[in-house]
């Protein structure tokens, strides 16, 4: 099978790039197989940048062609935040506590101003192409307390108004189909053809 490798760390992120690549006839393939000794820092400013220095380190490394993503929630009522701190907001990669802070900061705030989105950059880099990117959103409203158990990150406070349902209560293919990760992906396969030709 035709691999695909993803500059990442993150298992539920890996899962989310199963769901959608696995339908395509690609295996997905990430830095725990590759290179699990290599950690990249992420000093980048913006979701694209920090995309772009994890997709071209790896790519360097392997002398492959190599995707990274990187994503993270923008809370309205927050200005923006946690933005591209989104993993080391409360805690280094504390999920609950990324969530607890969120929650608290936003405690007493009506559900009207409650919106925000989840960010999904792309950057795909190879040893014979220039770095490309593409970026995804996928809008919704913060919960007041947890729901669902599927998925990762602040998915369970990710209320999605269309579905009527948190992001974690929805299936791995249910939220490819409406996330930031998934809109980000089509639109980098209606690139890849020109991009590899
Ligand atoms: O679909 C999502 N559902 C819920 N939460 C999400 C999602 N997508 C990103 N997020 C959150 C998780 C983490 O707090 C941050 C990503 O940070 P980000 O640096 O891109 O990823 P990471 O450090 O976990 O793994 P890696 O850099 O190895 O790909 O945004
Ligand atoms: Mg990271």
């Amino acid at each position: 099978m035709q691999q695909v490798v993803i500059a990442t760390k993150n298992k539920g992120k890996a899962k989310d790039f199963e769901a959608l690549f696995t339908p395509l006839g690609f295996e997905v393939v990430t830095m725990f197989e590759v290179a699990p000794d290599m950690e990249i820092k992420e000093t980048g400013t913006t979701f694209e940048e920090n995309a772009i220095l994890k997709a071209e380190t790896l790519s360097s490394a392997l002398g492959k062609l190599v995707i990274a993503d990187d994503s993270g929630l923008a809370v309205d009522a927050l200005g923006g935040e946690p933005g591209v701190y989104s993993a080391r907001y409360a805690g280094d990669h504390d999920d609950e506590a990324n969530i607890v802070k969120v929650l608290e900061k936003l405690e007493g705030v009506p559900e009207a101003k409650r919106t925000a989105r989840f960010c999904c950059a792309l950057a795909i880099a190879g040893p014979n192409m220039e770095t490309f990117t593409v970026f995804g959103t996928c809008e919704g409203v913060i919960l007041t307390e947890k729901r669902g158990t599927n998925g990762f990150g602040y998915d369970p406070i990710f209320y999605v108004p269309e579905l009527g349902r948190a992001m974690a209560e929805l299936t791995p293919e249910e939220k490819g189909a409406i996330s930031h990760r998934g809109n980000a992906i089509r639109k980098l396969a209606e690139e890849l053809p020109n991009l590899l030709k």
